[in-house]
């Protein structure tokens, strides 16, 4: 049913509109006077500039709107926003006057709706689809509670992007080994595996050798693993009492390796030297460090394989996906955080030609971030700075980000503004639902009372965040592209 709407008030601030027809939140309405049609959602909240969140104050953002109007709708106060100017660069009010609103119709929606070959789900029940340039514009952000369907989203994202670009190179650290399930045959796994309980000697003399032959310019390593270490040792303190972690190595392991155990000896002197000066005057402290490398060992013992002698980036498949297994029964987000932050270090390498792999270069490399929350904040700096300066540069190396994160609220506000892309699943915490709305320009009520599976959706396509219901990847299947080419390996 059409009503004429009728204007009931206009000052400078507000103009009100009734309508008799039953309109609920997030419908998409048609505005229409004479021969003009404008789209529009219906939301609760008046966007202003302001509200949009410093984030999204960009030119992009600017466009989306500068007015919204209010209608009355069954004493409930709901605004239509403007959802598509008919040209890019203009910004189009919406006419108040003598106007006829009333709910789209299915076919006026679909083509309203930017179209693009990446199909991510449903609004209203039209399929939506967007493209590869647009949402990876250049990084995305994705943030939900538990079991809202963040994984699902970024699997995805991933398989449409990998039919759409071939050649790109996708990054997963996989912590749960979730993504190695959902790419099954399609990923390639480099053998970078966890396995805490089987240690032996030489992987001790190992992680030593990891210590001492990290190249020198991986200061976000050792940050990471000092501010890691620290962290640990507040958490168990009560091991290696009194004893250095060179007498702990040898009580450990008796006299199993002794040559190997005497360099070590030596290496590690050195190494207490070194903290020293670094680090600290005080042997509490310097203890206290030796016990938290200790513990941070035992974990990073375990990813030699890959970081020994060897860049994790070379162990990189160009052109494929990469699901790198991390797992572990105590995997700490720190010791994720700690090879995240030497792949992202290694990335920005390889960008700037200080490693030399032409062919992964040239592709497009795609970096997941899982629970970034964790360590995408200042306690990390130089791990932060690392990926805000890949952010930063993202297009222009063709680096692209996916930060993915329960709480949103966890991750540094700069790195934030560098997400063009959001999809905010539910959320319960009060201060991450803020974090979105502000973020978003949309009511924290609307974040908080989002169907299972659906996200709120922005891009620079769609200029106003919209609830999807998003497309379930469970019976997808996907063809090999390519065979994998595993003789550098
Ligand atoms: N769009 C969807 N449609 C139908 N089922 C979905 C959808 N998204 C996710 N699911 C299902 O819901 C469950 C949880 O989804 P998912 O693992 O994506 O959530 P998550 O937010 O990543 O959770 P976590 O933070 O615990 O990793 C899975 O079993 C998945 O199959």
């Amino acid at each position: 049913m059409e009503y004429n709407a009728v204007v009931l008030e206009a000052d400078r601030e507000e103009i009100k509109i009734l309508t008799k027809e039953n309109l609920h939140l997030d419908d998409y309405v048609i505005i229409e006077k004479n021969q003009d049609k404008w789209i529009g959602i219906v939301k609760n909240k008046r966007f202003t500039l302001g509200e949009i969140g410093k984030a999204f104050i960009d030119l992009k953002f600017e466009r989306i709107l500068k007015e919204s109007e209010w209608i009355e709708n069954r004493g409930k106060n709901l605004y239509v926003i403007q959802l598509l100017a008919q040209n890019d660069s203009e910004i189009i009010d919406i006419p108040t006057h003598n106007v006829l609103i009333r709910k789209a119709k299915e076919e006026e929606i679909e083509k309203a709706i930017p179209k693009g070959s990446i199909e991510i789900g449903k609004a209203s029940n039209i399929k939506i689809y967007t493209n590869k340039n647009v949402i990876f514009s250049p990084h995305i952000g994705v943030f939900g509670q538990t079991g809202s369907g963040k994984s699902n989203f970024v699997k995805l994202i991933l398989k449409q992007i990998k039919k759409e670009d071939p050649d790109a190179t996708i990054i997963i650290l996989d912590r749960h080994g979730e993504y190695e399930q959902a790419f099954g045959d399609y990923a390639k796994y480099p053998e970078i595996k966890i396995d805490i309980k089987n240690l032996n000697p030489n992987e001790y003399v190992s992680f030593y050798e990891l210590l001492f032959n990290v190249p020198p310019n991986y200061t976000n390593l050792h940050t990471v693993l000092f501010n890691t270490l620290d962290l640990l040792y507040e958490a168990d303190n009560s091991l290696f009492e009194n004893r250095t972690i060179a007498d702990f190595f040898e009580t450990m392991w008796g006299n199993k390796n002794l040559e190997e155990f005497r360099e070590l000896k030596q290496k590690l002197n050195r190494l207490s030297m070194n903290l020293v000066e670094d680090y600290d005057k005080t042997r509490i402290r310097l203890l206290r460090r030796w016990r938290a490398i200790e513990r941070f060992a035992k974990d990073l013992l375990l990813l030699k394989p890959s970081i020994g002698n060897q860049y994790i980036i070379e162990r990189i498949v160009p052109n494929q996906i990469n699901v790198i297994r991390l797992k572990a029964k105590r995997l700490s987000t720190k010791i994720y955080g700690a090879v995240l932050s030497i792949l992202l270090y290694e990335t920005l390498l390889l960008k700037t030609g200080e490693i030399d792999l032409s062919n992964l270069e040239k592709s497009n490399i795609y970096i997941v971030m899982e629970e970034a929350h964790a360590y995408l904040n200042r306690t990390y700096e130089d791990l932060l700075e690392t990926a805000i300066t890949l952010a930063r540069e993202g297009r222009k190396f063709n680096v692209h980000l996916l930060v993915v994160a329960q709480s949103p609220s966890g991750l540094d506000s700069e790195l934030l503004s560098q997400l063009t892309t959001i999809a905010a699943f539910r959320l319960t915490a009060r201060e991450d639902i803020n974090r979105v709305a502000d973020m978003l320009g949309i009511s924290a009520s609307s974040i908080k009372g989002l169907p299972k599976y659906t996200a709120y959706f922005y891009s620079v396509e769609f200029r106003l965040p919209m609830p999807l219901k998003i497309r379930s990847i469970k019976h997808d299947t996907i063809k090999l592209i390519k065979d994998y080419d595993l003789s550098h390996l």
